[in-house]
């Protein structure tokens, strides 16, 4: 029969354990001091694609993503030295992989047995796909524009800092370009509301497409917009934005059987050595946009002013 050291250590046989941790919905892996897995239960072969056969008396590695072995081994020592239980949801993300080698999300438990004479460690597995999905969805919903799908100000904000750092750190440019449109409030109210948004998603859908990996389409508000531009200087941020300015004066949107165009000023600037925060870029890159409007809207205004692109 199982019993329980003084420790609460439970202390039981292979025989008798089968049968319960086969009843559990999570998948169980119990490994001892030399990382070889002990004992599964059929579950844990369902989640991991393989025989319980195969995995009785491999390594744990089996099922860990390889770029984390080297860490969970040192864990697993360490776990062994000095072993505190681990409850569900102690460990912020984790994944396990299968053997067709893709990743499987999950939250593990972890406490020590005695199993048939041996010290070892019994490890309670779940599948928390559904769960990291809708962390993922709200993280992401947090972060971005309904409307357009762009990242909303904050995230803006977040990057923009980042990028700040990154750029103090490597010496490499990044340069922003915050745009405005021209006249919006005549658009709604020749259009309608809707109208409006019809040119707000279209343009943000056509600028993501000429966006590279690593630039940053955002929503800043109702009608402005910002993009951040990685690894790129103030003159070809200019020539991107003259690029976007020319694209969108070209578009065409309609409401019912009406077509219209809508055009854009905007203004460009790049991080220098002396910004002490994020805020003194997006602080040139507002004032170029200003001069833009002042100078007759439709155009780019670089945060030197000597980049100014007129309409024809
Ligand atoms: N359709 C639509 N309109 C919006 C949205 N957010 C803000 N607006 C409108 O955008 C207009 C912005 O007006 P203003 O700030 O006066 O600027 P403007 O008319 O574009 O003029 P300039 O910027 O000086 O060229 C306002 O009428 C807002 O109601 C939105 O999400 N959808």
């Amino acid at each position: 029969m199982p019993t329980k050291k003084n420790n609460n250590q439970l202390v039981t046989t292979s025989e008798h354990l089968l049968p319960f941790i086969e009843s559990l919905p999570d998948a169980v892996v119990i490994v001892n001091a030399d990382h070889k897995i002990v004992l599964v239960n059929s579950r844990t072969g369902e989640m991991f694609g393989y025989p319980v056969d195969v995995l009785k008396g491999a390594d744990l590695m089996t099922i860990i993503p390889e770029l984390h072995r080297g860490k969970h081994r040192q864990k697993v020592d360490a776990y062994f030295q000095k072993p505190v239980n681990r409850p569900m949801g102690a460990q912020k993300r984790f994944s396990g992989v299968r053997a067709d080698g893709t990743e499987v999300p999950v939250d593990i438990m972890i406490n020590r047995i005695t199993l048939d004479g041996v010290t070892v460690a019994m490890a309670l597995i779940r599948d928390v796909t559904y769960q990291r999905e809708l962390e993922d969805r709200l993280t992401l919903d947090s972060l971005t524009d309904e409307m357009t799908g762009f990242y909303n100000r904050k995230h803006f904000k977040t990057r923009l800092e980042a990028q700040r750092s990154g750029f103090l750190r490597s010496g490499l440019p990044t340069s922003v370009i915050m745009f405005d449109f021209d006249h919006f409030k005549h658009i709604n109210d020749q259009f309608g509301h809707a109208g409006g948004d019809i040119v707000l998603v279209n343009v943000a859908s056509m600028i993501q497409k000429e966006l590279r990996p690593l630039d940053v389409g955002c929503r800043i508000g109702g009608e402005e917009f910002a993009i951040i531009l990685p690894n790129t200087n103030l003159e070809s941020a200019v020539a991107f934005a003259e690029r976007i300015r020319q694209h969108i004066e070209r578009m065409e949107f309609r409401v019912e059987e009406r077509r219209f165009h809508a055009t854009v000023t905007l203004g460009v600037a790049t991080f220098s050595s002396m910004d002490r925060t994020s805020d003194a870029i997006m602080k040139r890159a507002d004032e170029a946009l200003y001069a833009g409007k002042a100078a007759g809207r439709n155009c780019v205004v670089s945060q030197d002013a000597l980049t100014r692109t007129e309409a024809d």
